[in-house]
């Protein structure tokens, strides 16, 4: 049988007694000072942190995006760990809803210098209060030359949207793929009815009187429309050469053509050509023939491309009408006729 001590007090033959005590305080105290540091540590170390993610706990960041609705966020997912840094767009896809923006997105991401958010952040709209620390988390990390970009359509028609992008930075490009008010109003009807199915006819949303013929630009899938109107409150805040166009349809018809003119715009080298598409006869859209990240061909999701309503040429004639003046002082302005009359 060994020699133990007894409790204390420690009889005289127990001369290191005092010396293991301290250890054990010593010991006790490290051990505290190791799951005091653990704790601080948790939410901050796993993320690898950039000095962004230093600033915000990492369960204030989504994973993902604040509101996709039935966009494709995550069609091409961005690998967004290894080098880099988190920083805040340089280029803005900010409209139109419907125009073909995921399209444009997903084209661009394919160049080597373009790293782009999937999701819509709805920072500039929605999400403002969050601030720019939170806008820059949901960044995917760049290389020094490479552009970060990200898309949300409802910035062209939000009042707010130029005077918040112009405060970030002035030097802000920004991209509206615009189509045709008519098709892009029908388009919008059609993405509303797959997910409320009871919802009144587009004719009669579409009018205040039907006998009379009035419009009702109440209706947001009309108001998107008159693109000259929200221009104008884009221009008190940039520069039109800061603005590109591109067309919705010649997005479908030229996807490389436009494509072309985007990166000249953005200042890259024009490395997506005809090359990269391919048209799909399933489909009845350009395609890529190899994705981001992937050596597999790439067709934009089932909500995108919708087959549309059948809407009544009297009324289809009768928007064309309303439209046709605003589209006439839209193509002045931008200085470019997209034949939509
Ligand atoms: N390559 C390709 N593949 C599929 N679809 C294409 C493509 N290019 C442009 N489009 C058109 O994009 C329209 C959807 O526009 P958005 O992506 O801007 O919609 S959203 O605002 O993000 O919901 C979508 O509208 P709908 O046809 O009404 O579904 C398409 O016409």
């Amino acid at each position: 049988m060994g020699y133990s001590c007894p409790p204390p007090p420690c009889p005289p033959p127990c001369p290191g007694a005092p010396l293991r005590r301290r250890a054990a305080l010593l010991a006790a105290m490290l051990l505290l000072l190791w799951v005091y540091a653990l704790y601080s540590c948790a939410g901050y170390c796993a993320s690898a942190p950039g000095p962004a993610s230093r600033l915000l706990p990492r369960a204030q960041v989504p994973a993902r995006s604040a509101s996709a609705e039935d966009d494709e966020p995550g069609a091409l997912s961005t690998f967004s760990s290894g080098a880099g840094t988190k920083k805040l767009p340089q280029a803005i896809i900010i409209g139109v809803k419907k125009g073909g923006t995921r399209a444009l997105l997903e084209f661009l991401r394919v160049h080597p210098d373009v790293r782009a958010v999937g999701a819509e952040p709805h920072f500039f709209d929605r999400n403002y209060e969050r601030g720019l620390r939170w806008y820059r988390e949901l960044m995917p990390k760049t290389l020094e030359g490479q552009i970060t970009m990200e898309k949300t359509p409802s910035y062209f028609v939000t009042r707010e949207a130029p005077a918040r992008i112009s405060a970030m930075s002035r030097d802000t490009k920004l991209i509206v793929v615009v189509r045709d008010p008519v098709t892009r109003a029908i388009s919008d009807y059609t993405q509303t009815l797959s997910k409320k199915p009871d919802i009144p006819s587009f004719e009669s949303l579409t009018f205040k009187n039907r006998t009379t013929g009035l419009i009702d630009t109440s209706w947001s899938a009309i108001q998107i429309g008159i693109y000259a109107k929200h221009l104008d409150n884009w221009l008190q805040f940039f520069p039109m050469d800061q603005i590109l166009f591109v067309s919705g349809e010649r997005l479908i018809s030229d996807p490389a053509g436009e494509l072309g003119r985007v990166q000249d715009f953005l200042g890259l080298k024009r490395i997506i050509t005809d090359k990269h598409f391919y048209f799909n006869q399933t489909k009845g859209f350009p395609c890529l023939k190899k994705a981001e990240g992937s050596s597999k061909p790439h067709c934009l999701g089932k909500t995108k491309g919708r087959t549309h309503p059948n809407i009544h040429p009297e009324v289809v004639q009768r928007l064309r009408d309303f439209y046709r003046p605003f589209n006439m002082k839209f193509y002045q302005m931008t200085g470019h006729d997209f034949g939509w009359d």
